[in-house]
């Protein structure tokens, strides 16, 4: 079966060295925290006026300054920035925290198509920069659509240690 990763390349059509090419580019240093606050603001503006109701309405629980804020900690985080996104919410833990919403194909690239132009009017990210930048998010979005239906898979099935007090399904 293939893994999680696999997939996630295999939907995303980026390779798992082009998605992690961010590890070796220390973009937070070259870009800096404004920029991701930046990108993050623009890119939700664009999530809450988006005019297919379908991808809108996703977000519909969720405050926009909150979701601003916690995608532009989580980046910098994971970005070689200091850990702001831990320190105030714990492990990203995406694939969990992901769980409860429709995080399809089809939702995967509305996402990616307003991360693209926030990308792309987003001032001072360089060509290099957004590449590796949209790489890591092609294929971390496919990764939480494989996740996400993966951990559905598993709710479905019956846990062969189901009758145990402790429910080991709990912690997919
Ligand atoms: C594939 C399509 C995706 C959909 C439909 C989706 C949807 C959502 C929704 C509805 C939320 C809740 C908003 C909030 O309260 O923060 C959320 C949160 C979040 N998403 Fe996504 N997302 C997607 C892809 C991604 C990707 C590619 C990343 C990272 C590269 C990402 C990172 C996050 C983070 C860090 C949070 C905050 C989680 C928390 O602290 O609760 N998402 N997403």
């Amino acid at each position: 079966m293939p893994s999680l990763q696999e997939k996630a390349s295999e939907w995303s059509g980026v390779a798992t060295t082009d998605a992690f090419a961010i590890d070796d580019a220390d973009l937070f240093h070259n870009l800096g925290l404004q920029t991701f606050v930046n990108l993050s603001t623009n890119f939700y503006n664009r999530v809450y006026n988006d005019e297919e109701e379908w991808f809108r309405s996703i977000f519909a629980k969720s405050e926009k300054q909150n979701a601003i804020q916690n995608q532009y900690e989580f980046l910098v985080q994971r970005l070689g920035g200091p850990p702001l996104y831990s320190h105030r919410r714990g492990h990203p833990a995406l694939i969990a925290r992901h769980r409860p919403f429709p995080v399809t194909h089809e939702a995967a690239e509305r996402w990616l198509h307003h991360m693209g132009q926030a990308l792309d009017t987003t001032s001072d990210i360089d060509d290099e920069s957004k590449v590796k930048l949209m790489n890591f998010f092609r294929h971390t979005a496919y990764f939480l659509v494989a996740g996400v239906e993966q951990k559905d898979q598993n709710l479905h099935t019956p846990c062969k240690d189901a009758a145990l007090k402790q429910h080991p399904c709990k912690n997919f």
